[in-house]
């Protein structure tokens, strides 16, 4: 029976086979955050004279990666990516997410938006019917945190600010639990036009365009509204 940190492990290892097809010598490669992005890294690096760099989501992933020997790039200088390589708190079979978990879903946003293809990578426990059942993270400039989350708390919504945290972007969280997630892209629309949001930890309206699942039985890939093995 493998363990949480093995199918992570598994996940990450399918995500560099399935990128380094993708990549040539002048190729600038998306990477995400988080424990699985962490193990994703470190399978990525003994390949890192196949490609020229990466664009990072996080000064943790940045960090990491210059460690490893991968050149991180200004995203300002990059005009495009084949992939963006990320984890996600929850994924559903459309391929909607929840993410931010770690606090880096604005740069998580940005980075993949930039990218032909997001590739998500996660252990099955991650992949749910509906999402929700992770409280959202949403990104809030300091001084609209109260007005932030009273109009978050008329959605339907329980507010709770992560205590002494501040993103790389010098701002806040809220994560907001007893949301109800019928129509991903539609709330994260609406989350995100409320003032003072910097963004949600939403990815519906643009979602992931392939996710590697990792199970007991190995490494599924689901694409949106299709499940091969
Ligand atoms: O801000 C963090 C990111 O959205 C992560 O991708 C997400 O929280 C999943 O992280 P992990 O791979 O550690 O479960």
């Amino acid at each position: 029976m493998l363990d949480q940190n093995a199918l992570k492990r598994n996940a990450a290892q399918a995500a560099v086979d399935y990128v380094l097809p993708l990549l040539g010598p002048d190729s600038i490669l998306g990477v995400g955050t988080g424990s699985t992005v962490d193990l994703f890294i470190d399978a990525l690096a003994p390949h890192k004279q196949r490609f020229r760099g990466a664009a990072s989501s996080s000064e943790r992933s940045s960090a990491r990666m210059a460690q490893a020997g991968i050149q991180v790039f200004d995203l300002n200088d990059i005009e495009t990516m084949p992939a963006y390589v990320d984890g996600a708190d929850e994924i559903d079979s459309g391929l909607n997410m929840i993410k931010g978990g770690g606090g880096a879903l604005t740069r998580e946003k940005i980075v993949a938006s930039v990218a032909q293809q997001f590739v998500c990578i996660v252990d099955e426990s991650k992949l749910v019917a509906k999402l929700g059942a992770f409280p959202l993270p949403v990104e809030v400039i300091p001084m609209a945190m109260a007005a932030v989350a009273r109009r978050l708390a008329r959605l339907g919504g329980e507010p709770e600010e992560r205590k002494g945290f501040v993103t790389d972007n010098g701002c806040r969280i809220l994560d907001v639990s007893g949301l109800d997630i019928a129509d991903p892209a539609a709330l994260e629309a609406r989350i995100n036009d409320i003032p003072g949001v910097v963004t949600c930890g939403l990815f519906a309206i643009a979602g992931a365009d392939v996710a590697l699942v990792s199970g007991q039985q190995g490494v599924r890939q689901l694409r949106a509204g299709q499940v091969s093995q």
